[in-house]
């Protein structure tokens, strides 16, 4: 046996093909095996998806704060680190580090943070999470709800959206408004993560069948503020509640206001309330240089130009009160080629244009922005290096957006507040008091280049700059007027000439409402005082309040149009406050309003005390330039005056019953139609009123109403009673228009008797000079023979006038009744049928005549005798 198991191993080895064959069967079989076991181990990617996600929202709960430098740091998706390090975006801020942990764990966040400090990606990084969590697709609709106040904001959002999102399969939509309604709404429901204005958002709400939010998981408020500070607070509440109650919100400013914390509690449940820079010494950006001047209102345009002047390499964002302002100004300052580019943006431009001129300043590295409030929020145009405010902004909020738009993440920036003498102790007040360091700096007078001559001749020149002009004007005191802060804001104290002569304009266009104001100034002051009372007694803003303030602009619209709420309701009438100019004028300066309604609901909670920290300003004089703008652009400048300013406030109380009054004109402005204004004046039973006019000698040339002279009259006027009867008026003007036709036809009767008797007197006048020179002829035929009384006597032909004149007295009547050119004809005709019944008879005794009378020698010849007669005959004929 032994020996057979030797020689079988041998045998073995020696063939070590067959072994190797062996050996291979074995292993290609273990491999199979291994390989059918990785295939049935192997799990689909989407599972695989899923056990990161997992793994991912598992860590969520250890996220330390603290720890956090880096968005990687984060527990993100591969997709959002590839997206965000792609954009360069690698180290987060502050807001970013303390909220996005919280977003990631599903909370209502309400964070505010400095301007510039990364708030946009915030609450973007954690909505692409949200909806990657969720492995949401295009199948799934809309997930994902931002909702920004201004179309560029929503406009920049969305790109960085698209930036940092662009590794996700998600797709997202922007919804703003001046675009077609149609062409969106067949693409929103295909949208998950839909960047939208709110008006617009409602808009399809209402009217797109098939949208629909149900399966909505995340609403983001970006600027919430500014949302409600525009009105849209009742479309807030109307979007809201279209919206599934089980979602995530976040909302994010960089001012934190009572109505927002309001909308907080309406909207956010549980919220976690991040003030990245509560405790911050300052609450605009350390790298923000913030200094204001104080000068003359009709200075301002003067000083604005030789800022730019001096400033021609910067890139600069000057701010206004108004769109017509910045329409006016930007025509202007284009014309006044300061020599550097200038743009401007405000809420009247088409949609394209907004866009258009956005983009441009994006890529001009030298350039200025004049533009509205619109600008104010959350844009990001890079490296702007001068925010000047050159109209006051409503409150230190507004100001700190606007100021907010230079110094963006680390960079540097210079803010230049311009303020009036009456704005300046205010204003500074409420800056300081949020945490605002602004420095006053000073004008250099030598400095200043004066423009208002320039202005003037471009508006001699161009009648359409004139009348912007003058709408500017009117805008800016408007706005002023419609300030809520009459602590800051005194229309009363502004140099309303000077500022007209400032824009060029000959003349302070009328503004009807300052008329008022100034004839009623102790009405306004009882007005301010109770006014203030119910300031300082409001701690909190409620529903009722937030209507009471859209009542009172809603009232000041009414002032505006009526020509003065305190007037008596007939004077006002009679007064009609409001030309249709103004009308059209108001209805376009509705938009600004609303803005202001907004605004004065914030105001109204956060009534500035007057502390002594506003003496405090250091009175600094400081250049316009940093050292390398004077090499750049020339010798910077320096400005200043100082001056103080009054109040004047509006009754809330009263406005409230107004309120009620004036409710279906609060929420929308109708236009006042003629027919409408007709049939209120019925309603009042006014008496029309009569416009008198008379010519210098003080004849009374023009009646308006037309005076009443038909017999008609005495009865209607002793009815004028009640009002006005409109059948009985109906009767009347029948009456007289009967009258006034018989009126026309007399008069017209009396110009053709008038006219006729005129031509008859040019005949006679003719005839006479006609019958003079045959005298003179028959004085020369007597003269050859004075003894011959038997020769032509032309007296012996008929007066043609007296014949003329029987038959036209005997047709007279009957003339009466032919027209002008008829009756000229029929003269025409009768005068020659005259000649030829004339023609004969003279003839014919002419010739029995000649027959008696023996043959005159006259001393000519036969042939010039012959002539001799036959020129008498002529001149007879
Ligand atoms: N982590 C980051 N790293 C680098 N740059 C960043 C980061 N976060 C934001 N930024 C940049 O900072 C700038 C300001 O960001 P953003 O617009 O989000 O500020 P904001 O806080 O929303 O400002 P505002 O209050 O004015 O709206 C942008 O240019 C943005 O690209």
């Amino acid at each position: 046996m032994g020996k057979t198991g030797d020689s079988l191993g041998r045998e073995a080895r020696a063939d070590p093909v067959r072994s190797f064959n062996r050996w291979k069967k074995k292993h290609s079989h273990r491999q199979n095996q291994k390989k059918q076991l990785r295939k049935q181990l192997k799990k689909p990617e989407w599972q695989v998806e899923r056990e990161g996600i997992g793994r991912l929202v598992q860590s969520y709960a250890q996220i330390n704060v603290n720890a956090i430098t880096r968005f990687s740091d984060f527990p993100l998706s591969k997709k959002t680190l590839k997206g965000l390090q792609e954009a360069q975006y690698r180290l987060v801020t502050e807001i970013q580090k303390q909220t996005i942990g919280l977003a990631l764990q599903g909370k209502d966040v309400l964070g505010a943070a400095k301007t510039g400090s990364g708030k946009t990606l915030a609450f973007l990084v954690p909505v692409l999470e949200a909806l990657y969590r969720l492995q949401w697709t295009s199948m799934d609709g809309l997930g994902v709800l931002i909702i920004s106040p201004t179309r560029e904001l929503a406009y920049q959002t969305f790109e960085v959206l698209r930036k940092v999102g662009k590794n996700h399969d998600f797709s997202a939509g922007l919804i703003i408004g001046g675009k077609d309604l149609k062409h969106e709404a067949e693409r929103i429901n295909n949208i998950n993560i839909l960047v939208c204005t709110p008006g617009r958002l409602l808009q399809h709400m209402d009217e797109t069948v098939s949208f629909h939010a149900t399966s909505l998981q995340m609403l983001v408020l970006d600027e919430a503020d500014r949302i409600l500070d525009m009105g849209f607070a009742d479309t807030m509440n109307a979007i809201i509640e279209n919206l599934p109650k089980k979602r995530q919100t976040l909302l994010f400013s960089a001012t934190q206001t009572k109505s927002v914390k309001d909308l907080a509690r309406l909207s956010l449940k549980n919220p976690e309330y991040v003030w990245v820079h509560e405790k911050a010494k300052y609450s605009t950006p350390a790298t923000l240089e913030q200094n204001y001047i104080v000068c003359e209102l009709q200075q301002k345009i003067s000083v604005l130009y030789s800022f730019l002047r001096s400033h021609l390499k910067k890139k600069s964002i000057v701010f206004f009160s108004s769109c017509k302002e910045v329409q006016y100004l930007y025509r202007v300052f284009c014309r006044l080629r300061p020599g550097i580019s200038i743009l401007a943006l405000h809420g009247r431009q088409q949609q394209m244009r907004r866009m258009e001129v956005y983009n441009e300043f994006v890529r001009k590295r030298a350039a200025v922005l004049f533009a509205t409030d619109i600008a104010a929020r959350g844009l990001d145009f890079p490296a702007v290096n001068w925010v000047l405010q050159f109209d006051c902004p409503e409150d230190a909020n507004t100001y700190i957006h606007r100021a907010g738009r230079t110094a963006r993440y680390k960079e540097d920036g210079e803010a230049l507040l311009i303020l009036l003498p009456s704005e300046e102790q205010g204003m500074v007040q409420q800056l300081l008091q949020k945490k605002v360091p602004v420095k006053q700096i000073k004008i250099n007078p030598e400095k200043l280049i004066d423009v208002q001559k320039k202005l003037e001749s471009f508006l001699a020149q161009d009648q359409d700059l004139k009348e912007r002009a003058q709408r500017c004007f009117v805008s800016y005191v408007r706005s002023v007027y419609l300030m809520k802060d009459k602590e800051v804001f005194d229309v009363s104290k502004l140099p309303i000439t000077e500022y007209a002569l400032s824009l060029g304009l000959a003349v302070a266009p009328r503004v009807r409402f300052l008329q008022k104001m100034q004839k009623q100034p102790t009405k306004e002051v009882v007005r301010s005082q109770a006014n203030k009372t119910i300031e300082h007694s409001t701690s909190s803003l409620t529903n009722d309040e937030v209507e009471e303030f859209r009542a009172y602009f809603s009232e000041k619209m009414s002032i505006l149009q009526e020509g003065g709420k305190g007037l008596e309701e007939t004077e006002y009438r009679l007064d009609s406050g409001t030309s249709d100019e103004e009308l059209e004028e108001e209805e376009e300066d509705h938009e600004e309003i609303e803005e202001k309604l907004g605004k004065a609901r914030e105001s109204q909670t956060q009534s500035v005390p007057n502390t002594d920290e506003g003496q405090e300003v250091k009175d600094v004089p400081v250049q316009f330039l940093d050292g390398d703008d004077e090499e750049e652009d020339g010798p910077g400048d320096d400005f200043l005056k100082v001056k103080r300013r009054d109040v004047f406030g509006i009754d809330l109380k009263e406005n409230k019953t107004l309120q009620k009054k004036e409710s279906s004109k609060s929420s929308v402005k109708k236009k006042v139609t003629k027919v409408a204004e007709a049939k209120k004046i019925m309603k009042r039973n006014f008496k029309v009123n009569k416009k008198i006019t008379f010519t210098d000698e003080g004849e009374l040339v023009q009646q308006w109403p037309q005076m009443q002279k038909s017999a008609t009259k005495d009865k209607a006027e002793d009815d004028d009673s009640g009002g006005i009867n409109l059948d009985k008026a109906k009767e009347r003007l029948q009456e007289e228009d009967k009258f006034d036709k018989e009126e026309y036809r007399k008069k017209i009767k009396a110009k053709h008797r008038e006219k006729r008797l005129k031509e008859r007197e040019a005949r006679r006048e003719a005839n006479k000079r006609q019958a003079k020179s045959k005298d003179e002829e028959e004085a020369f035929l007597d003269w050859s023979d004075d003894d011959d009384d038997g020769g032509f006597d032309p007296s012996t032909l008929p007066d043609p006038d007296k014949h003329r004149s029987s038959e036209e007295s005997d047709s007279e009547e009957t003339e009466d009744k032919i027209s002008d050119t008829k009756k000229k004809q029929g003269m025409r005709k009768r005068n020659s049928s005259e000649v030829e019944a004339v023609g004969p008879a003279s003839h014919h005794r002419k010739k029995a005549k000649w027959e008696s009378l023996e043959p005159l020698d006259t001393g000519l010849s036969l042939a010039e005798d012959e002539e001799l007669v036959l020129h008498l005959l002529r001149s007879q004929s």
